[in-house]
């Protein structure tokens, strides 16, 4: 089973302010990378007061209007306080029309403020998260999980989401809320107390519940990140899963992640459910007891008196929404916070760039004395020297292990020298522009990759400057072109990773030919034959050949004869260049070389 991911620790108290500003630490974090919009934070919260007022006014008035016509009254007596008011029943009724209108508009523009906030907040943040992952550097990427990227795309940018509708929705009714029991204290004090009374009592009592509920959630956003890479693991894994067969320790290594789930699931929507219903049914019994006691009290005008009960349950109602918010905002916080995490990990990493122009022509580029370690205590490449000049084929040979694939890297300049230099025409490479760089340098990983879309689209690879000529010139070079041609839709033909495959020889030819498609200088290639049928690798290696002395060629091969057209040999073990010098040199001078050579010869022999 996978490692779990650290749980964001528990931040705050948990009681509806702690849990706001928790809220507003987390959005904190997140906000300074984009624009959030303050004038919509404005409007919903003068919309919020307003649509209280109105709504008080209009339960003041309907409980007048039910005054009058229970005692056969054609006059509306309104009492505010001290205030008496007193107007016709057609007027009252005309100002009950009036007061309704505004307030159901009003409504309507405080569900789209938080409606809008939160659908750009996911777009903004999905920006965010896309941008600064392409922006991190190399071994920030490379140190991802598979899956974990997807899961903070995918159900913590929801989560997020759901929590700005929450937070928005949360702060209209709050302010609604407030605006009712100041109209309350305006009507009758008692009544006011009450109320007062009874939020702060239920609030205190459901603190408990609420801070237990962060802790689900807190667990939930972990186990949602490992289900992810869970997922990831079972597309990527499909068809090996396939050929060893699902053998039920593997069933049940992804049932566990499953059933990991629904405990912190189950108990995060039990109690976020569970929360405002248990709210309701406190409130309403703190109610009667209020009002029982507003009785004892005695409040003797029947119009006041139905007018505070009406503003009272309307009240509730929006308390329980503050309730039912501050649950659903404590429930996400957690993911903001993993969110936000991500954003620095990958923004605290940019790539490293230079600012000089790269020389026109790369006459040399070698390595002076560097060293590289994935970790502080390992060492990989321990002190590697060489220059090679421009036009020259190098492969790179050495034992598993040995550290081809970090100098790749290195050369790739996707990694960075712990200490010495990549030099370019004897400058530190870091000093050169990465733009520049990416394009005069390219790359044929191990298992290159396809995207879904033509052939053209994926030699053009996002580059929109290259022409169909440049595309087809590049084709040619990497001898695919003529089987790009026999098929029917030619160089529109829709290839993918798996639906719409192209045999591994294919998929080899059409990334050298993306490789080559922009003319490089330099090519890196990672044992790009290893995986190839023999007349694949034929065809590659004739490619590589023609390119020879056109274009400087790094090649990791582990099979000596792929290298056997190079010009130089470097021989790594254990992070050192054993030897550096043509094939037939090594044959004389290099035992790793000799004993893989004669391996070699047995094997074709035999
Ligand atoms: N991302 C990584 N994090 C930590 N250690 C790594 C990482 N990649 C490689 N290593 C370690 O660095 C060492 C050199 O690995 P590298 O892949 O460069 O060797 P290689 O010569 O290319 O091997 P092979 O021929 O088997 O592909 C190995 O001990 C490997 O375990």
């Amino acid at each position: 089973m996978p490692a779990k991911a650290d749980a964001p620790p528990p931040r705050g108290r948990s009681n509806p302010f702690a849990v706001a500003r928790k809220a507003r630490a987390a959005w904190r974090r997140l906000a300074p990378f984009f624009q959030t919009s303050r004038l919509k934070m404005v409007l919903l919260v003068a919309g919020s007061v307003v649509a209280g007022v109105a709504e008080a006014a209009l339960l003041a008035i309907v409980g007048a209007i039910a005054g009058a016509l229970s005692n056969g009254a054609t006059e509306v007596t309104l009492k505010l306080g001290p205030v008496g008011l007193s107007e016709p029943l057609d007027v009252m009724f005309a100002v009950g029309v009036g007061m309704a209108i505004v307030r159901g508009a009003l409504q309507l523009m405080l569900a789209y403020l938080p409606a809008s906030m939160s659908a750009h907040a996911v777009a903004n943040l999905r920006r965010l998260l896309f941008d600064s992952f392409t922006g991190a550097a190399w071994p920030v990427k490379a140190s991802e999980r598979d899956g974990q990227f997807q899961s903070l795309m995918t159900t913590h940018v929801n989560a997020t989401s759901y929590a700005i509708i929450t937070l928005g929705t949360g702060i209209s009714a709050a302010l609604v809320f407030v605006t009712l029991l100041v109209s309350a204290f305006v009507l009758s004090l008692p009544a006011a107390v009450m109320l007062s009374v009874v939020s702060t009592g239920i609030f205190l009592m459901l603190r408990p519940v609420s801070r237990r509920l962060r802790r689900h959630a807190a667990a939930l956003s972990s186990e949602n990140i490992e289900y992810s890479k869970g997922v990831q693991e079972v597309v990527l894994m499909a068809e090996e899963t396939e050929v060893f067969g699902a053998s039920p320790e593997y069933l049940d290594s992804f049932h566990r992640q499953i059933d990991g789930i629904r405990r912190p699931m189950l108990r995060t929507r039990f109690l976020a459910q569970g929360v405002p219903a248990l709210y309701q049914s406190v409130a309403l019994l703190l109610l009667v007891l209020a009002l029982g006691v507003i009785a004892l009290v005695g409040m003797s005008e029947i119009a006041s008196l139905a007018a505070v009960v009406l503003i009272l349950l309307r009240a509730l109602t929006y308390g329980q929404q503050v309730q039912t918010a501050v649950t659903g905002l404590d429930e996400r916080v957690p993911f903001m916070h993993h969110l936000a995490d991500a954003v620095e990990r990958y923004t605290a990493n940019p790539r490293q760039d230079g600012d000089r122009h790269l020389p026109d022509v790369v006459e040399r580029i070698g390595m002076r004395g560097v060293r590289f370690g994935y970790g502080p205590d390992t060492e990989v490449l321990k002190g590697l020297t060489f220059s090679v000049g421009r036009g020259e084929a190098i492969g790179i040979a050495g034992p598993s292990g040995a550290g081809k694939s970090s100098l790749v890297q290195l050369l790739l300049r996707l990694r960075i020298p712990t200490a010495g230099a990549l030099e370019v025409n004897g400058t530190d490479a870091r000093e050169f522009r990465r733009d520049e760089w990416q394009r005069r340098v390219a790359y044929v990983p191990q298992t290159p990759q396809l995207v879904w879309g033509t052939v053209a689209d994926n030699i053009r690879f996002y580059r929109s400057h290259l022409t169909q000529q440049d595309i087809e010139a590049a084709a040619r070079r990497a001898q695919i072109h003529d089987e790009i041609m026999s098929w029917e839709n030619g160089y529109e033909t829709v290839v993918g990773q798996r639906a719409a495959a192209v045999s591994g020889g294919q998929r080899q030819r059409i990334c050298l030919a993306r490789a080559l498609a922009d003319r490089p200088e330099i090519l890196v290639l990672d044992e790009p034959t290893s995986a190839l049928d023999v007349r694949s690798e034929s065809l590659v290696k004739n490619s590589l050949h023609e390119l020879k002395g056109s274009i400087t060629l790094f090649m990791v091969g582990h099979r000596l004869s792929t290298l056997s057209f190079c010009d130089r040999i470097m021989v790594v073990a254990d992070g050192r260049l054993e030897a550096f010098a043509p094939p037939s040199e090594l044959q004389a001078t290099n035992s790793f070389y000799r004993e893989v050579t004669e391996l070699t010869r047995q094997q074709s022999g035999s």
